[in-house]
């Protein structure tokens, strides 16, 4: 299996060096050459397997020679050793036709420990085996920096620094970067928002001489194996309620557009998924791309769902890479484009590939709030703000022919305020984190600015 950047003019890399690269040279993102085919009888199989074993073989086909199948099943079976919940993934029933699908019992509480945890174990595989080091740095919007620290502190062979946007996230979300003791992990507050924080992680990837001093990789979505693991849990869903005889649709709260792609992957292997539909809050440019095929950033509005604050949805790339007919040329244009004017029209054809994959709608911060309540009302079923998006949204696509699986992506505890202004009572944290609020914190606020950011980095590195 061999990968291939977006924007058409980068190496063609190995499994493996893909996941340490990060970035491509040409500032696209890696995508598989070819996307491989899954028979009926293969996804059928999957049921009843363990979820350790499902992803074994889900993604097996796309690591290559990376790691011995021994190998890999270890690195699987320790990534997910530490979730709360047996089943990893499990489905709870919201109404008829429509299913949660809760993400949120690793041990951040977030969908993002699904990849984390597993690409951490692959990097400390990977790096060991070739006697290397490298400097991980990451964006996040809350999730993806507190999942990234407790995957990556303490390994061997790798410093990691994370960019959070200060005030923006949610004091959870905070407290899990800052309190870590592992001395290889900084959590980086910077005056701006996501996306700011995502620009300075892309400049740093397309700034050679640092990227090669300091050998830098990246744990962002902007990895492929981020995506690859968030593939397997659309199977195991799936199939848990009858595919591949009977189809299934997802509703997925979307950001960075990560979690929805790894959906269109499992789709293009086979998987017969009906409708992907993209879930947003106020920050809707995805939304409103699908609904006009103008793609236009108008800036980030803080909301209560504040991991998906994000206008410049990094991901987004890959699917255009796929509606362009894998025209790495035409894709560099739009991004130029997004670069140079804040946004690009797709062309007709392109929104009509685009919408016979993906429908998409939008929740406001009241409508959100209100989801919260109605579905504690009806179900007992505590929503994290950004899943409650997601039932919303559903709730508008819902097919009696076909079930729903909306994506709950965080744990309510994550967001207590929120909560708590929606249902008048606050989500407890579990027990092993009792203390968080009680532990002392370690951030360096840090300008937005590419130079001071090297600066800092290089410092605490070689220092
Ligand atoms: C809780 C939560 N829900 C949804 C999302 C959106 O996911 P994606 O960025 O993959 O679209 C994020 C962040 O990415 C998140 O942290
Ligand atoms: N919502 C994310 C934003 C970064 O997304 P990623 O999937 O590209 O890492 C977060 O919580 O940080």
């Amino acid at each position: 299996m061999r990968y291939v950047s977006t924007r058409g003019n980068a190496p063609v890399l190995s499994f493996e060096e893909a996941m340490l690269t990060g970035l491509a040279r040409d500032g696209g993102l890696y995508v598989p050459e070819t996307i491989p085919a899954f028979t009926p009888e293969e996804i059928a199989a999957l049921a009843g397997l363990s979820y350790e074993e499902a992803a074994f073989r889900v993604m097996r086909p796309f690591t290559g020679d990376a790691f011995t199948d021994e190998e890999f099943r270890g690195i699987i079976a320790r990534a997910y050793d530490g979730f709360g919940h047996a089943a990893r993934a499990p489905l709870v029933q919201l109404g008829p036709n429509h299913f949660l699908c809760e993400l949120f019992h690793g041990p951040t509480l977030a969908f993002k420990d699904f990849a984390m945890q597993l690409i951490g174990q692959m990097f400390e595989t990977a790096l060991k085996r070739r006697g290397d080091r490298v400097t991980i740095v990451g964006a996040t919007s809350g999730d993806t920096g507190s999942a990234a620290i407790e995957a990556f502190g303490g390994l061997d062979a790798v410093d990691v620094f994370i960019m959070y946007p200060h005030g923006r996230v949610s004091e959870v979300q905070r407290r899990q970067m800052t309190t870590p003791a592992a001395a290889n992990v900084h959590a980086l507050a910077i005056e701006g928002d996501f996306d700011d924080c995502q620009a300075r992680l892309k400049d740093m990837f397309n700034h050679f001489e640092f990227r090669d001093r300091v050998r830098l990789a990246g744990v962002n979505s902007i990895n492929w194996a981020r995506v690859l693991a968030q593939v397997v849990y659309y199977f195991t869903s799936a199939v848990a309620l009858g595919a591949p005889a009977r189809k299934v649709s997802f509703t997925v709260p979307t950001g960075n557009f990560g979690d929805i792609f790894a959906g269109y992957i499992a789709k293009r292997m086979g998987l017969p998924i009906d409708r992907l539909v993209i879930a947003t809050n106020q920050n809707d440019i995805l939304h409103r791309t699908i609904a006009t095929g103008a793609h236009r950033k108008t800036g980030v509005t803080p909301s209560i769902s504040p991991s998906m604050d994000i206008q410049v949805s990094s991901n987004f790339e890959r699917a255009l890479f796929d509606a362009y007919d894998r025209d790495g040329a035409a894709v560099a244009r739009l991004m130029e484009e997004l670069a140079s004017e804040g946004g690009f029209e797709v062309s007709q054809g392109v929104l009509a590939r685009l919408r016979d994959i993906f429908a998409s709608g939008r929740a406001d911060e009241e409508e959100t709030a209100a989801q919260i309540a109605a579905t504690y009302a009806a179900t007992g079923e505590v929503l994290c703000p950004h899943s409650a998006v997601g039932v919303k949204v559903a709730g508008e696509h819902l097919d009696p022919a076909v079930p729903m699986i909306t994506l709950a992506t965080a744990h309510p505890a994550k967001f207590p305020d929120a909560v708590e202004a929606a249902i008048g009572m606050r989500p407890p944290l579990p027990k092993r984190m009792a203390d968080l609020y009680d532990r002392s914190e370690r951030v360096l606020p840090v300008a937005n600015d590419l130079a001071v950011l090297e600066e800092t980095i290089e410092g605490l590195i070689f220092a």
